[in-house]
């Protein structure tokens, strides 16, 4: 028995190209809708589920009629926006079979790196989940070159897992798991049921690239689980075709190597906060905020803010203090610096009508807080 899936709220799943074009010989059908079935019934169950899909450049190339990858960057892209035209498709109407909405979202490197963009990205994935729609992640194949592309699909998810902070990521591929060496090459090769995510001797294992179709092999799934760890995300990998994976698993079956985060999502988030050396601006609370924020544990709502020091966006890390000018917590702040000026010392019903909008009623929740 295994509880991670079971446990996990915030899922992402990735399937490879290999899984999803069936080994390039065009769009698997089946198994698409087996999985959009198996994620649909994980919404059922209240969870919350990402897809990223590969299979873009693998279906163009079909559907162009290239025979081997092409070598030319720009053929190459060419077959992405042409086969992402197909695994829209294919993943819109399996999922309408289950009366699930879709949204595809595609993502490059620069999205994630200049901060402002990261928070819109994240801010709309978390309003689709709300929503009730499963958002279907795929690279921006068209507008990156070499040097900036996530270029695996597992990287890709493991950045995603740490956007939304993701419970869990599950990595679907055409092997039953992480193995002590490449099963295709070694055949006395053992399946790693458990490890922890970042033990460095599964580098070792993983070896180098991937199959023909696939890009990244297992060593960016290993990568990639450690990468997720970060923001205290455990990864399972397992064999896509295995019948009913995604719902076994959140029945708590153990299925393929499951790679544990050691720290779990909530710690991660306030080690980032504590170890931060310089926050964008400071917020100065009433002693009754400050009563609330260390005795009881609560969020900091506007009403207990008195003044503002400097500027800051949304999402950023402030620094609350005392009057005495005593730092108490650090926490993400929901406002912008020139929204707490207008909204400080105001009840949170009255945020609305002041601002034309509201992002919630918390100033900084307190799952984004920590204290000093
Ligand atoms: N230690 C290992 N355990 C399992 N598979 C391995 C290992 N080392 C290398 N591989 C290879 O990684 C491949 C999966 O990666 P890839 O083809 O990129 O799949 P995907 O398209 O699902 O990302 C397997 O088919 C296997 O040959
Ligand atoms: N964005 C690419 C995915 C790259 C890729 O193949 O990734 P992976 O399946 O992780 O080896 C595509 O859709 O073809």
């Amino acid at each position: 028995m295994n509880s991670v899936i079971q446990q996990a709220a915030r899922i992402i799943v990735k399937v490879g190209s290999s899984l999803v074009t069936d080994e390039g010989r065009g769009l698997d059908h089946g198994a698409i809708a087996r999985w959009a079935a198996q994620i649909a019934a994980l919404r059922a169950l209240g969870k919350e589920v990402v897809l990223v899909s590969s299979g873009a450049i693998a279906e163009g190339m079909l559907r162009l009629g290239f025979a081997a990858r092409p070598h030319d960057i720009h053929e190459l892209q060419a077959c992405a926006a042409c086969g992402q035209m197909g695994l829209a498709q294919i993943y819109e109407t399996s999922f309408q079979a289950h009366r699930v909405k879709t949204a595809q979202v595609l993502l490059t490197h620069a999205d994630l790196a200049d901060r402002e963009r990261y928070l819109n990205a994240r801010a709309t994935l978390t309003t689709l989940l709300r929503l009730g729609v499963v958002p279907i992640i795929n690279e921006n194949d068209t507008v990156v070159t070499d040097e900036i592309k996530f270029g695996d699909n597992d990287t890709l998810g493991a950045l995603v897992a740490n956007l939304i902070e993701a419970d869990a990521l599950v990595i679907l591929t055409d092997q039953r798991g992480l193995y002590s060496a490449d099963p295709r090459k070694d055949p006395a090769a053992k399946l790693i049921e458990q490890a922890q995510a970042g033990d460095d001797s599964l580098v070792a294992m993983a070896g180098g690239a991937g199959s023909s179709i696939g890009r990244g092999g297992m060593l960016t799934k290993v990568l990639a689980a450690r990468r997720a760890a970060r923001s205290g995300a455990h990864t399972v990998i397992a064999w896509g075709r295995e019948p009913d994976v995604l719902t076994r698993l959140a029945q708590g079956e153990a299925i393929g190597t499951q790679l544990n985060a050691s720290t779990t999502r909530l710690t991660a988030r306030r080690q980032w906060m504590v170890d931060h050396l310089h926050t964008a601006g400071e917020v100065v609370l009433d002693a009754g905020a400050v009563q609330k924020l260390t005795r009881e544990g609560k969020s900091l709502l506007p009403i207990g803010v008195i003044a503002v020091k400097g500027e800051f966006g949304r999402g950023q890390l402030i620094t609350c203090v005392s009057e005495a000018g005593l730092a108490v917590a650090r926490g993400l702040s929901s406002y912008t610096s020139s929204e707490v000026r207008r909204i400080m010392r105001h009840s949170s019903n009255e945020i609305e009508a002041i601002l034309g909008y509201i992002e919630g009623p918390e100033l900084v929740h307190r799952d984004n807080l920590v204290l000093l």
